[in-house]
């Protein structure tokens, strides 16, 4: 049976990463993506954005929402401080099993907690499941018709504070047009945009950080 991309992707951070270092981890990941086959990672430039989002908040506790290969998940967990954690959900559990093999071999295992199964499942455990309190951050990079539901979900289950933030990828492409009306036009959220490119491409993109006013 041939492999799946996901798994060349995986393959070649094996071969081509340092183990225990994230940075070579991202950095293979993105050769890879933008030499020999695209995929959906948040990539270098919207990394960036990431980056300083989470370095801002400092999290004790971030959720993301669509693990994928992992991509994001280490970029996130190598900024966290010690005992911090991230909580990243996937449902595909070809790609879950990639992202766990993914998270290890970058060494930042301690500090993710990869949960598999749909995100409108997972989101109502997090309380009494995960031991989660509220959530400091929130990456939303899964399917882009969810965003919506799960920020109200998220709500609905108190997991948001006064100062909880949410990211959110790929604003214009694919687009989230129901999430950024739905986001933009609530009173209890304050939004900002950053332009920026698709993954590998040279192609305008966005996301968009939501802060809960509570
Ligand atoms: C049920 C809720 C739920 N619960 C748990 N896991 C879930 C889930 N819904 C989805 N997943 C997993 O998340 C990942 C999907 C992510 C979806 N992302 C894009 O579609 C995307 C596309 C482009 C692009 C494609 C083609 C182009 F031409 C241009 C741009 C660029 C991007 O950055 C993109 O993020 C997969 O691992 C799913 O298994
Ligand atoms: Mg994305």
């Amino acid at each position: 049976m041939n492999q799946s991309k996901e798994q060349r992707i995986l393959n070649f951070v094996l071969q081509n990463a340092v183990r225990g270092d994230p940075c070579s981890v991202m950095d293979a990941i993105d050769k890879y993506c933008s030499q020999k086959e695209w995929a959906m990672n948040v990539g270098n430039e919207k990394g960036l954005i990431l980056d300083k989002t989470v370095e801002e908040i400092n999290p004790s506790v971030a959720l993301e929402l669509g693990t994928y290969c992992g991509y994001s998940a280490v970029r996130i967990a190598r900024l966290l401080k010690a005992g911090a954690r991230l909580l990243t959900v996937e449902f595909n559990p070809e790609f879950a099993a990639i992202a766990k093999q993914m998270i290890e071999f970058a060494g930042v295992q301690d500090k993710v907690k990869l949960i598999e199964g749909p995100s409108e499942e997972i989101i109502p455990q997090l309380k009494k499941k995960y031991e989660v309190d509220t959530l400091d951050f929130v990456f939303l990079d899964h399917w882009k018709d969810r965003y919506t539901p799960d920020t109200i979900l998220l709500q609905e289950c108190s997991l948001l504070r006064k100062g909880s933030v949410l990211l959110a990828d790929n604003i214009i492409v694919p687009g989230a047009p129901e999430f950024v009306n739905y986001i933009r036009n609530n009173p209890r959220f304050q939004c900002t945009n950053y332009p920026s490119h698709l993954e590998y491409m040279k192609v305008q993109d966005a996301m968009e950080k939501a802060v809960f006013l509570g």
